[in-house]
């Protein structure tokens, strides 16, 4: 099968090529894909295939984003994803650079890149559902909990980042998030810029998270009384700039395609 190896901000991604959407992407698959030791290692995949062979017909847009995390579960959404998604179908000669639409269970997003660079993405208007808390580390932080199609908490932190033990997942109320959520700790560092870490649903922590970064923004937003502003995410594997203009919300920022070839599906091991 072939495959193409990606990543926006150190969030990396298998892309894989499957325009009629013939391929079986089970969540073993998709699992076993992910290995960092035994497959190809990746946060999640990417399966590239026509909205029409979904039976999207009237959708908006020629190809759909079906994403999918490690663990194998499905998500609504992947801001980096889209973004490395959007490079690829460029890339591939599939896309004209320039702006174009992108179908995903969220929604259709638009995206904005030339031949190469960085790529924006129209990430749509972000909803506020209230406060939520996190537990860490035997500290409970305060948070906002934004949808951006898939469920976050962003908690504002008085201390540094690169302090913080996220190797296992923050403890959330669970029936505040039934259908799980990822948890980002951001510290504001002035003048319109954040530091940030996520935990990801499906995943473990990532060295960034697109979504993640909107929602830092809009929390960090509403800090300060704000609904709109422009900010710059630093997280472990790069930087994010998120715009919010009221309405909707932008994230840009780097995609780059690394690596392609063929993997050989009867030598990964069943997760
Ligand atoms: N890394 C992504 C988000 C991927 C989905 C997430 N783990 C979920 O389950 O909602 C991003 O860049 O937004």
């Amino acid at each position: 099968m072939r495959f193409v190896k990606g990543h926006g901000t150190e969030n990396d991604f298998v892309i894989v090529p499957d325009p009629d959407g013939s391929l079986d992407l089970t969540p073993s698959l998709v699992a076993a894909l992910c290995d960092r030791r035994a497959g190809i290692g990746a946060d999640g995949v990417l399966r590239v295939v026509r909205a029409k062979a979904l039976g999207h017909d009237d959708l908006g847009a020629e190809w759909f984003m079906d994403y999918r995390n490690a663990d194998g579960s499905v998500a609504e959404m992947c801001g980096n994803g889209v973004r490395v998604f959007a490079r690829y179908l460029v890339d591939a000669g599939l896309a004209a650079p320039g702006d174009f639409t992108i179908g995903t269970r969220s929604g259709v997003r638009a995206v904005s890149l030339g031949a190469t660079g960085d790529v924006s993405v129209d990430m749509g208007a972000p909803r506020i559902l209230g406060e939520g808390h996190a537990a860490l580390s035997g500290r409970s932080y305060a948070g906002l909990r934004v949808s951006m199609g898939n469920p976050h908490l962003a908690c504002l932190i008085d201390e540094p980042v690169a302090g913080l033990d996220l190797e296992h997942a923050p403890d959330v109320d669970a029936a505040a998030f039934p259908d799980g959520v990822n948890v980002e700790l951001f510290r504001p560092v002035g003048d319109g810029r954040v530091e940030m870490r996520v935990h990801e649903r499906g995943v473990g922590e990532t060295r960034s998270c697109g979504t993640g970064t909107v929602a830092t923004a809009v929390a960090a937003a509403h800090a300060e009384g704000r609904t709109t502003g422009t900010w710059e995410v630093a997280v472990p594997g790069g930087v994010l700039t998120v715009i919010l203009d009221g309405t909707t919300s932008f994230l840009r920022g780097p995609a780059v395609l690394l690596a392609e070839g063929d993997v050989h599906l009867d030598r990964l091991i069943a997760r």
